[in-house]
């Protein structure tokens, strides 16, 4: 590491939802990062490891690094996010090799913070205790953090990808410690809903991403300016206006009138209220959305 270089306390991992475990090391990683006044980061891949090694996709709950990044900085205070390309020859990169010259030359790192069950490097052949004995040969600091669990399960990503996909977004929520988030820049719809009575702010999922159980959603959502408004959201493909098999984000925001097409918005997910259906006309989908609004904001007012 040169004299000039940034110095930084960095953590290791993939990091998708950014949870209560993965708190556990981001934590840990602003400590240290004050105690050496370095700059807390950590180290993510553009794509899971996982789909090149096993060559069985994850379908991740967040749309990007950016938002991994975007979540670890809010909720723990990650200045940097260095987001390595995981292609053949990071693959094929030994694990001392990622230490020395990926973590140390070039970017600066002064201690580092991994998970108890964390590999890496070609084959997989780094873990935390070899990482301990490399650290303290280049004199650098390790820790191990230990597992983190909540009622006796082990958080993880794989679990609340279950929970998500199932709808259980309360239980989700617990395990990521934070609400489940999906980030868009709003497109536009079919403009049926203004007419109707419930305008919509549509927004996307990435392909590839973990959608949600179909239905509807109690949700926040999040302007550019900071303000935040109550949504009552759609996951679906609405059997009642659509026959096709697209799915949409639309939620109808409460209290608000204005245009937001173009803004990139953060809207999070708080709770299932009910699968999506098939409505015989469009008062009766009308009527059940204004019911829906009325549940969303009895959930909020009950929090
Ligand atoms: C809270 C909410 C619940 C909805 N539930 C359903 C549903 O159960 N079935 C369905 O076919 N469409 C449902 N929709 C989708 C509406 O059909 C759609 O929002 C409306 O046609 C307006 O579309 P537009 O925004 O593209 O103009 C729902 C929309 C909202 C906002
Ligand atoms: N529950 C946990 N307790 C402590 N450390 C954890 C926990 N979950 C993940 N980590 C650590 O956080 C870092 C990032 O892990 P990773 O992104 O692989 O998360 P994961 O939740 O275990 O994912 P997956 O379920 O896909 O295996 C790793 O160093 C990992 O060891």
């Amino acid at each position: 590491m040169k004299e000039t270089q940034t110095k930084r306390v960095i953590a290791l991992g993939f990091f998708d939802g950014v949870h209560l475990g993965h708190g556990a090391l981001l934590r840990r990683v602003g400590e240290m990062a004050a105690a050496l006044k370095a700059v807390p980061a950590a180290v993510t891949f553009d794509t899971h490891p996982q789909n090149l090694i096993l060559n069985a996709p994850v379908v991740p709950l967040l749309s990007s690094p950016l938002d991994r990044a975007e979540l670890m900085r809010r909720y723990y205070g990650i200045q940097d996010v260095i987001v390595a390309r995981f292609d053949e020859r990071m693959m094929h990169l030994p694990w001392r090799d990622f230490v020395t010259d990926y973590l140390v030359a070039q970017h600066g790192a002064v201690h580092l913070v991994v998970g108890h069950d964390f590999h890496f490097g070609y084959k997989g052949e780094g873990n935390p205790v070899r990482l301990q004995g490399l650290c303290r040969e280049l004199g650098l600091g390790c820790d191990v953090i230990p597992k983190v669990e909540r009622d006796h399960i082990t958080i993880s990503s794989t679990y609340i990808r279950t929970l998500v996909a199932q709808g259980e977004m309360e239980r989700a929520n617990e395990f990521l410690g934070h609400p489940h988030t999906l980030t868009d820049q709003v497109a536009h719809g079919k403009k049926l809903g203004s007419t109707l009575g419930f305008p919509t702010v549509n927004l996307r999922f990435q392909p590839g991403v973990l959608i949600p159980a179909y239905g509807v959603y109690a949700t926040k959502v999040w302007f550019e300016n900071g303000d935040h408004r109550l949504a009552v959201t759609n996951v679906g493909v609405r059997p009642t206006v659509d026959d096709g098999n697209r799915v949409t984000v639309e939620g109808f925001i409460l209290d608000f009138s204005g245009d937001l097409y173009g803004q990139t918005v953060r809207m999070e997910f708080y709770k299932r209220l009910r699968g999506e259906r098939k409505f015989e006309s469009l008062p009766a989908l009308k009527e059940e959305v204004m019911r829906n609004a009325q549940q969303t904001r009895d959930y909020f007012a009950g929090l």
